[in-house]
Parts: C-alpha cells; structure tokens; sequence
C-alpha cells in the first residue's frame, strides 16, 4: 500500500459488518410496520380499544417484535402522535418554501392540512390519539399550539403588507382559524369519515381570510 493509502483496496463491509447492516435495516423496517399498523389500530379502535396484539397482527409480527421497539401500548400512542407532528411539520416546511404571499400561505397550509387529515392514517390516527389524549395516561404532544403560531406568523406579515382590514388582530384571527379547522374536521370526520373536509375548509378560508374566492 502507498503512503497515501491510495492504492489501497476499496474497503467492503466484512461479512460481519454487513450482517449487522441488514439487521439493522430489517430492524428500521419493522419498527415502520408496528407504526403504521399502530396509527390504523389507533385510527379506527380508539386508543382504548386497541390492544398490543392488534397491532402485531395488523402489522404482521409478533407481539415480541412490537416489545422490541415499543415497551407499551402508551408508548406506540406516544410515537404516533409524534410521526403525526413530524407530518404536519413537513406540510408546514413545504408551505414556507414555497414562496407564497402571507395569506397564501396561511390559506396553503390549511387545505393541504385537510388533505392530509382526509387522505393520511398516521394523521388521522393522531388527531383521535390527540382527543382521547386524557385517557392516555402519559405525556402526549401540545396540541394546535404550533400551528397558532405559524398562522400568526403569516398573519402578522399580512398585516405589514396592509392585507388585512384595519384593526383585525393576527392573533385572534388565527385561534379563530385553528378553532374552525379542527371543529370542521372533527365534524367531517364524524358524518363523513372527512370526504367532504376540504370543502368544508376552503369555506373557513373564504369566510376569514380576505381575498379567498369560493
Ligand atoms: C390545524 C389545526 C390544528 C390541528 O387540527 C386537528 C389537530 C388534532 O390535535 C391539530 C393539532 O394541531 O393537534
């Protein structure tokens, strides 16, 4: 070998190495099977309902594969709920770069949040988990505040650009859109398993945001 090195033979994973690499991968694989199958258990039975075995058979595993990633029903809940905010972070992430005016914004998050809420089980599985949030017994995510915040934020901007009508306040409009979306899609939920939340959303943003056509 060189000094530098340079000749030297492409390094290869030794077989051990490369044992513990696809054990790894398997691992990674089935902790995402469990989730998934969780987030469905969760969606559809409720968090009381559901049971450690549920999701095994859901998932296509055995118990003891669930007790491997998740100590307990608790903790699937909890994992959920945090995939839940990771997913409605990345809508948040791909609506800031966008580009989009203030009100575009906040009126892009929004009906892409309605999307995910009628279209994504691991979504839908934290909003339930976010309800039944008491009769969970451990520490579960702060909910709505993130997105409060991020409609200020937009909000706030809106107002710089004179886009808002003279003494709306971009807090208040903003508790008032947060409220109005998860009572929407809570209802929509309800009578229609949310097939019609996205109408029912554009018609919250036609309502308070100004300049949103029908
Ligand atoms: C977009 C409004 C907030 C969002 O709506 C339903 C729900 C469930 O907990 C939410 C949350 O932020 O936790």
């Amino acid at each position: 070998t060189g000094v530098s090195g340079q000749d030297r033979a492409p390094r290869t994973a030794s077989p051990r190495n490369r044992d513990t690499g696809l054990k790894q991968e398997r691992a990674v694989r089935t902790r995402g099977q469990v989730l998934d199958a969780a987030a469905e258990a969760f969606a559809t039975k409720g968090f009381p309902a559901v049971t450690v075995l549920d999701v095994a058979e859901l998932a296509g595993v055995t118990k003891g594969a669930v007790y491997f990633h998740f100590a307990n029903k608790e903790a699937l809940a909890q994992a959920v709920a945090e995939e839940f905010y990771h997913l409605l972070g990345v809508i948040g992430s791909e609506v800031e770069e966008a580009g989009l005016s203030p009100l575009a914004a906040v009126t892009e998050l929004l009906e892409r949040t309605a999307l995910a809420f009628r279209d994504d089980t691991m979504v839908q599985a934290g909003a339930r988990l976010q309800i039944e949030r008491s009769l969970i017994g451990v520490e579960m995510p702060m909910p709505y505040l993130g997105y409060t915040e991020s409609l200020t934020r937009w909000l706030r901007q809106a107002q710089d650009q004179s886009q808002l009508p003279p003494g709306a306040s971009p807090e208040s409009t903003s508790r008032v859109l947060v409220s109005a979306f998860f009572g929407a899609q809570h209802i929509s939920w309800v009578l229609n398993d949310r097939a019609d939340i996205a109408e029912r959303v554009r018609e919250i943003l036609v309502a308070l945001v100004p300049g949103v056509g029908g």
